[in-house]
């Protein structure tokens, strides 16, 4: 990876901004994949549990470490996590990969707890109309849910992470303030969360937003706490990325083929793809141990199994034309 750092280094300008802000070395990113919660609980056709399970194993086996794997919520809400359990106790786990899970309520908390779990994710909304459609409560009354669920979580030994949705605006209330998110934020860590993951839930951020967003939200805490977690309805994902990167940010959410969305947030689209990502990152120079020619083939694994095209544009444009990992860093990075 050196000699893409140096090439990078000597020729752009771009990276030159970059490095100047990493101050030191180009730092290594955290990348925390989405795909088989939040990418496959959008699909209306069940997925069965063994593709799940298999999706997971090669996102793992591609060097992916953090991977959210299922959600516990109503199954009465959203019926394709209803094999949560299923697919937590079908996962070969592989030492050093983290597979936290999503959850809505103490029920949830506690089947998720008979699963060999090590982390949870809870997720208020940054929005009051948002709230009522995707948890039937009003935000505060969602925080207090939530402070039960991490009460207890903290108390038994998990880690706790939060999600803010709607971060920037909402499908039935319309833009929302930064001031909002900070707030929520940081109740997020008064509850015990290690992190707070900020989710553009419909994709309307822009770099100019993010910024906006990103001054207040640091106003209460510091950008090695926070995670971005943008969909990509808009195609702002990476730019909006960049933003956050310029912030000090080291930890982003994406999901496999750019599968996602939510089913209670009429017009959200897919996550940024974590294919398109890792490209991204490799061509900052920026070290993500990801071997992109594993991610790709994870990539088109789900997308064949859900007969649809994937929605990662590097996936489509590599296709099966390169199959050496090098080879596609040294076109990311543009290197002889
Ligand atoms: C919060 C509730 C449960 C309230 O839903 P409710 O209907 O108000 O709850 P309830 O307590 O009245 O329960 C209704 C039924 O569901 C059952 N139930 C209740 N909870 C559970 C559970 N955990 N597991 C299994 N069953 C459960 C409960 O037992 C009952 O069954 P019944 O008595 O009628 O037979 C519901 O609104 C819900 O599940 N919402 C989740 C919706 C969802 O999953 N949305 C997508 C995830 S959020 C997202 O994608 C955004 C994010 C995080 O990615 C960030 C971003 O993209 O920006």
């Amino acid at each position: 990876m050196q000699f893409v750092r140096n090439s990078l280094l000597k020729t752009s300008t771009f990276s030159a901004t970059l490095s100047r802000t990493f101050s030191t070395a180009i730092p290594e990113i955290r990348i925390y994949e989405v795909g088989p919660r939040d990418g496959l609980q959008n699909e209306s056709k069940f997925v069965p549990t063994e593709i799940k399970t298999e999706l997971i194993h090669k996102l793992a086996n591609a060097g992916i470490k953090d991977i959210e794997s299922a959600s516990f919520v109503s199954p009465k809400w959203v019926k394709q996590m209803s094999d949560g359990s299923d697919v937590m106790k079908s996962i070969k786990r592989v030492p050093g990969v983290n597979y936290p899970v999503l959850i809505p309520n103490l029920k949830g908390y506690e089947a998720a707890k008979a699963c060999n779990i090590e982390e949870i994710a809870i997720f208020p909304a940054g929005s009051e109309g948002f709230s009522q459609k995707n948890l039937n409560c009003s935000v505060e009354e969602g925080l207090k849910r939530f402070k039960l669920v991490a009460d207890q979580a903290v108390k038994d030994g998990f880690r706790v992470r939060g999600y803010v949705s709607c971060v920037v605006g909402c499908p039935y209330d319309g833009p929302i303030s930064p001031k909002t998110i900070a707030k929520i934020t940081e109740d997020l860590f008064a509850m015990g969360c290690y992190e707070v993951s900020l989710g553009d839930t419909i994709g309307v951020g822009t770099a100019g937003s993010v910024r906006k967003l990103m001054r207040e939200v640091l106003s209460v805490t510091t950008p090695d706490k926070i995670a971005l977690h943008f969909h990509d309805t808009y195609g702002q994902g990476l730019s909006n990325l960049l933003a956050g990167l310029e912030f000090g940010i080291r930890t982003v959410d994406s999901s496999i083929s750019g599968l996602g969305g939510c089913p209670y947030a009429r017009g959200a689209s897919g996550n940024l793809a974590t294919e398109d990502l890792v490209y991204f990152l490799y061509g900052l120079g920026v070290n993500t141990n990801v071997d992109l020619v594993k991610l790709i083939e994870a990539g088109r694994y789900i997308s064949n199994f859900l007969a649809k095209p994937t929605e990662s544009r590097v996936n489509r444009a590599i296709g099966d034309r390169i199959k050496n990992h090098e080879d596609i860093v040294k076109i990311a990075a543009c290197s002889p």
